[in-house]
């Protein structure tokens, strides 16, 4: 189990230090344009395990938002505060 900020401080660290096998790495090699698709496509994921689904799948496929989400923000060079900002 981790938090929200717990995951971020993992996924900056994963940024930072280029860890082999990371998919955060990949992913963010991959560009804002393939990480854009996949939290469109997770956004999706979350619409229809709510719409379709169990309260598990919703609660696992946001999780999977979130991750993307992050993965943007780091991509973007945009960190928590900034977004915190706007909350
Ligand atoms: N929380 C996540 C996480 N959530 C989603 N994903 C990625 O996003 C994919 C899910 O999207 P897909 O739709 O492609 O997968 P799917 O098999 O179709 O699954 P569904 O969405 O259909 O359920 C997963 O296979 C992962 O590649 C994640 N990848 C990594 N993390 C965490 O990020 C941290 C760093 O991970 P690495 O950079 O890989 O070391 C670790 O703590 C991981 O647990």
């Amino acid at each position: 189990m981790k938090t929200f900020e717990e995951l971020w401080v993992e996924l900056e660290d994963k940024a930072r230090t280029r860890p082999d096998g990371s998919g955060t790495v990949a992913e963010l090699d991959a560009g804002v344009h393939a990480i854009g698709k996949k939290l469109v496509e997770e956004a999706a994921e979350v619409w229809m395990a709510a719409r379709f689904e169990s309260k598990e799948q919703v609660a696992l496929e946001v999780s999977q938002l979130l991750y993307h989400a992050q993965v943007m923000l780091l991509a973007s060079g945009v960190t928590l505060d900034d977004v915190y900002s706007h909350l």
